[in-house]
């Protein structure tokens, strides 16, 4: 297999179901059951198709109402990415968030503070160190939400439509970004061009795993599947 992961998610039929207003239940994803060892896998599909809540089941933040999923080796460690990176930035000083993120691996301030800043200038953010915040654009504020994450040095990352409010060139850049990150990575994203950068591109509709395959292959189906190319065909095998 092309460049496998140091991390597999397998799901056995792993179902969610959240409870609806009239007291009854509503299955947002259908059992699904896939074993995921590859390094870069996107998922993509309509809105509210379920891509959000196969994340957050892998990232462990919410349970399997049926079913289960497992990371393998046994504990290890998720970072999530959030579409709006303001979801996640804790802290109004850019240096005081990475740092915020450093807390539990570094016990001394004066440490984190080095750390912090050794991964802003990784990430091309030196200069915003003492940056509030809310004085970044929308792509520095997602690097920064990016850098807060990979801080806690995690073995998988979960992101879930990293790209949505970035121009196309913060888009291209941070595209890049994720890409050249050492951890596996799942992404969740309307991005066909981010998905297409992936080993592995699993489609949902309606809750449904509906086609899974290279990027070549479920890309298309998918805009088969939209409407976007005409009718679509039957779904691709793997
Ligand atoms: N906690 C919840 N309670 C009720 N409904 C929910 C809950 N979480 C998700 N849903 C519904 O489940 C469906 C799937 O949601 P999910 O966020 O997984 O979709 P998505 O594919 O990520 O969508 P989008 O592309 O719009 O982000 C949606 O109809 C959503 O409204």
């Amino acid at each position: 297999m092309d460049n496998p992961s140091s991390v597999t998610t397998t799901l056995d039929a792993a179902a969610f179901d959240v409870d609806t207003s009239d007291g009854g239940r509503r299955r947002i994803l259908h059992p699904v059951t896939l074993n995921l060892p590859e390094h870069r896998i996107a998922v993509i599909g309509a809105n509210g198709s379920g891509k959000s809540t196969l994340l957050r089941l892998i990232a462990g933040l919410v349970a399997p109402s049926s079913g289960s999923v497992q990371l393998s080796p046994a504990g290890v460690r998720t970072g999530f990415i959030f579409a709006n990176p303001q979801a996640q930035l804790i802290m109004p000083v850019v240096g005081e968030d990475i740092a915020f993120s450093l807390r539990s691996s570094i016990t001394s301030a004066a440490q984190r503070r080095q750390r912090s800043r050794e991964i802003l200038d990784t990430m091309g953010l030196g200069d915003r160190e003492e940056s509030s915040i809310y004085d970044l654009s929308s792509g520095e504020r997602q690097k920064v939400a990016l850098a807060g994450v990979l801080a806690a040095e995690p073995e998988l990352v979960l992101a879930d439509e990293p790209t949505t409010l970035l121009d196309l060139r913060s888009t291209v850049e941070f595209t890049q970004m994720l890409m050249n990150l050492t951890p596996p990575m799942i992404v969740a994203t309307h991005d066909l061009g981010l998905a297409a950068r992936a080993q592995r591109v699993l489609v949902f509709d309606h809750g449904h795993l509906v086609a899974d395959g290279p990027p070549g292959v479920a890309i298309p189906y998918y805009r088969e599947l939209a409407g976007a190319d005409g009718p679509a065909s039957s779904a691709p095998e793997r």
